[in-house]
């Protein structure tokens, strides 16, 4: 469904204020995400999973510069296609919350998002009015503004907006900050449901336990580099399967693995 060749970004910073420099942040990424399943992206904070989402979702500020391929249904993603496929087949849960239009119903907003998928008016309604019930979202939420949300809420209804536009990919960005353990099940039940309805599904996330969760495959991301992508069986053990320092001490740090971290492992070339 989705595949991406030797991705990179760099995006532009200041030193002094008429002096611009560019910073890669994504490099040489390549990876794919098939229809009907899951594929985590997982790595620390600043590693450039949400740039990753951004680049897909064509994002991105102007001045970025970026190289690689990307390809959807078999077709080349350029930027123009992005655009007109964005909201439609590309959806993104976005991470953060003000991604809502500050002046508009949660009803008001999932309804546009449906509208936007091709929705009349009518289904528009009914699928907002569905899609909120199904992340219990009660009638006092769905008439609230978002600043009258909780930051759980408000993902909800993002999430919400992303499950009724119908799209075949749709990207997850940390989907389940903020939420409550039955919330953020019901959550990751969601996406697990959307993958077996045939969707390709991406989920971002600081959480490997979530991730191995509902995906098939999982990318660990660090400072920009794939540093690799395993099959989520392939996280078991000692992570003796997995072929990066990186990865296996990602898998060994989870709290209930009984290992002991090797102090050494950050010092081997993992992203050789
Ligand atoms: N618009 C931007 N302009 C310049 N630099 C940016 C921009 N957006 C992100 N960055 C930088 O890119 C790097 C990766 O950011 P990104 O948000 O993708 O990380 P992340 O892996 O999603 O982190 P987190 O898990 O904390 O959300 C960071 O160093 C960040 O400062």
């Amino acid at each position: 469904m989705l595949r991406i060749e030797q991705l990179s970004l760099a995006l532009p910073y200041y030193p002094r204020f008429w002096r611009r420099r560019y910073a890669t942040h994504l490099n040489q990424l390549s990876l794919s995400v098939t229809a009907g399943s899951v594929h985590a992206i997982v790595g620390a904070s600043g590693a450039g999973k949400s740039l990753l989402a951004h680049t897909i979702m064509g994002l991105l500020p102007e001045d970025a510069r970026s190289g690689g391929r990307c390809f959807f249904k078999g077709a080349a993603l350029d930027e123009r296609r992005k655009r007109a496929l964005r909201g439609r087949e590309l959806a993104l849960i976005p991470q953060s919350l003000s991604a809502l239009d500050p002046l508009a119903r949660s009803q008001r907003q999932v309804g546009w998002a449906a509208r936007r998928a091709g929705l009349s008016p009518a289904g528009a309604h009914q699928a907002a009015c569905q899609a909120l019930a199904h992340y219990q979202l009660d009638e006092r939420a769905c008439q609230a503004y978002p600043h009258e949300l909780s930051g759980g809420m408000a993902r909800r209804v993002l999430t919400a907006m992303a499950q009724v536009t119908q799209a075949s990919l749709v990207i997850a960005d940390e989907p389940t900050v903020g939420l409550d353990p039955l919330q953020r099940d019901r959550v990751l039940d969601a996406l697990a449901a959307l993958a077996r309805q045939g969707k390709a599904v991406m989920l971002i996330t600081h959480d490997l336990r979530h991730a191995l969760s509902i995906a098939e495959h999982v990318t660990v991301m660090h400072e920009g580099h794939c540093v690799e992508t395993a099959a989520a069986h392939m996280f078991h053990g000692t992570g003796q399967a997995l072929q990066s320092a990186y990865a296996r001490a990602l898998w060994q740090a989870l709290p209930d693995n009984a290992f002991t971290l090797d102090s050494g492992y950050m010092k081997e070339p993992y992203l050789a």
